[in-house]
């Protein structure tokens, strides 16, 4: 039968990488993603600007919406601090089951909550389900006509502080055009994009970070 590309993807970090070395499954994705075939991570270029934002905050408690194969996962988790939580949200339950796997596999799965699940269902549960205050760093990367309902929901759901930081995927391509007029236009955020390519095409795209005023 048929193998779906999370498969693939799955194989290829299996066969490439090293089991608990987290650089060494973003390098197997990257490489198959680059020259087998092409994935919605975000990659290795965006992947850069992602780890330096992840840096800077060094953060305790992040959010990812969208999780697909676990590709920004791994890479944020790999740079958390020890008893760091990462929280990640996946929709579509087979990504959820090779996101596990490839967690697994870098060795972080200690560090990451993996919940399946509609992000406008999981944002309001959070603070009771999973004893979350509030989110340091919100990485969105899931549906694009989700980012701006979403992160309305986390202000109204008071899951964020003065100094959170959200950085969303794709606001260029494919784009997310009602976000980026919400939170440019808003004085509670203090934005910047960061220009780069679509993941492993030389199609612009780009990152917009935001800090959250209180
Ligand atoms: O996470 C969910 N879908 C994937 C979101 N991600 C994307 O759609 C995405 C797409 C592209 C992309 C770019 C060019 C192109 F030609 C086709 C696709 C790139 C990216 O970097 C993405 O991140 C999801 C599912 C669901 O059912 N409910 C809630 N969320
Ligand atoms: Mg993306």
């Amino acid at each position: 039968t048929q193998s779906t590309q999370p498969q693939r993807i799955l194989g290829a970090v299996q066969k490439n990488a090293t089991r608990g070395d987290p650089r060494s499954v973003v390098k197997a994705i990257d490489q198959y993603c680059r020259n087998k075939e092409w994935a919605m991570n975000v990659g290795d270029e965006k992947g850069c600007i992602l780890d330096s934002v992840v840096s800077e905050v060094n953060p305790s408690t992040v959010l990812e919406l969208g999780t697909y194969c676990g590709y920004s996962t791994v890479r944020i988790a790999s740079l958390l601090p020890p008893n760091a939580k990462l929280f990640t949200l996946e929709f579509n339950p087979h990504n959820a089951v090779i996101a596990r796997q490839v967690i697994a596999w870098a060795g972080v799965e200690d560090k990451v909550q993996l919940i399946e699940g509609a992000s406008g269902d999981w944002i309001p549960k959070m603070k009771e389900h999973y004893g979350v205050k509030t989110f340091d760093l919100v990485f969105l990367d899931h549906w694009k006509d989700r980012y701006l309902p979403d992160t309305k929901l986390l202000e109204e759901c008071g899951l964020l502080r003065k100094g959170s930081v959200l950085l969303a995927d794709n606001v260029i391509f494919p784009g997310a055009p009602e976000y980026l007029e919400y939170i440019r236009g808003n004085q509670r955020y203090e934005s910047c994009f960061f220009k780069s390519h679509l993941e492993y095409t030389k199609a612009l795209d780009g990152l917009e970070k935001s800090v959250f005023l209180g």
